[in-house]
């Protein structure tokens, strides 16, 4: 299954956002969608998500166009992960998880047998099972991003866009999503994942596509996209490529 953006106008009404955006995207690959704040990475998100009406450009997903596609079809191909809020009600993990299954029994269906286990399934291959009874609210902001992926892996869907799932994440608990990030395209899920560091990237991500000013700056395989030329002007600071073993890094000359 892929997916294909092509040609993409975005915004908000009366506020054009991005323009001439395209990314293809096939199952297992991670595309790593870099830009300076406010460069329109969310928009993008939710354009794609079928949240705001394209203003220009076609979205295709397993071929078929995405004006084609009903809400609860559309959130059987892709799920999103926001980054880690808090939400107002103390909900359980579970319970959490178990909202993931909304888009495959309707929204005022009793969760069946099926959607618990799903929901367990989920939590499981996040090795976070144990955390299933606990009060959402109380867990650290590395297991409530945990959390929302397992939402999204419950959903069963082919394709995953995850905004920032590192944002505000300790050193250890990013290297915890990253890795997972890299486990679920493994096991076949195509990815989209925002990030503002170029190292998260190299680390995880197939593509990248940098983003400026709502326009695409380079856009391919991760090595050859992120070059210390591409970087150094998208963030507008001097960065340097270095190579450790077979591993990049990025180092800005501070
Ligand atoms: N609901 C909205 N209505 C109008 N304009 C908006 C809305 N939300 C965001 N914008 C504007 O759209 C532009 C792109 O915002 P967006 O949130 O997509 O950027 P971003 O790349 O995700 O930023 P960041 O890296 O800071 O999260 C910004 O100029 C922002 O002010």
């Amino acid at each position: 299954m892929k997916l294909d953006v092509s040609d993409l106008a975005f915004g908000y009404p009366g506020f054009p956002v991005g323009q001439d955006v395209s990314l293809h995207l096939e199952a297992g690959e991670v595309l790593c969608l870099l830009g300076p704040n406010g460069c329109g990475k969310t928009t993008l998100f939710k354009t794609v998500m079928g949240l705001l009406p394209p203003r220009g450009g076609r979205i295709a997903i397993g071929g078929r166009a995405m004006e084609s596609l009903a809400r609860p079809e559309l959130a059987r191909l892709m799920a999103y992960v926001p980054q880690a809020h808090a939400p107002v009600f103390p909900y359980s993990v579970h319970d959490m998880v178990l909202m993931g299954r909304t888009a495959h029994r309707g929204l005022f269906a009793a969760p069946s047998k099926g959607d618990h286990e799903a929901a367990l399934a989920a939590l499981e291959q996040l090795e976070i099972a144990d955390l299933a009874t606990r009060d959402y609210t109380r867990l650290s902001g590395g297991q409530r991003q945990l959390v929302l992926i397992a939402r999204a892996l419950a959903q069963e869907s082919p394709f995953i866009l995850l905004d920032e799932p590192t944002a505000s994440l300790d050193f250890g608990n990013q290297l915890m999503v990253l890795e997972q990030v890299r486990r679920l395209a493994a096991d076949g899920k195509g990815i989209v994942m925002s990030t503002h560091d170029p190292d998260h990237a190299f680390a995880c991500g197939t593509r990248a596509l940098a983003m400026k000013d709502g326009r695409t700056l380079a856009n391919g395989p991760v090595a050859e996209t992120l070059t210390g030329e591409v970087l150094s002007s998208l963030y507008d600071v001097p960065v340097e490529i270095l190579l450790a073993g077979e591993r990049r890094i990025c180092l800005p000359a501070i």
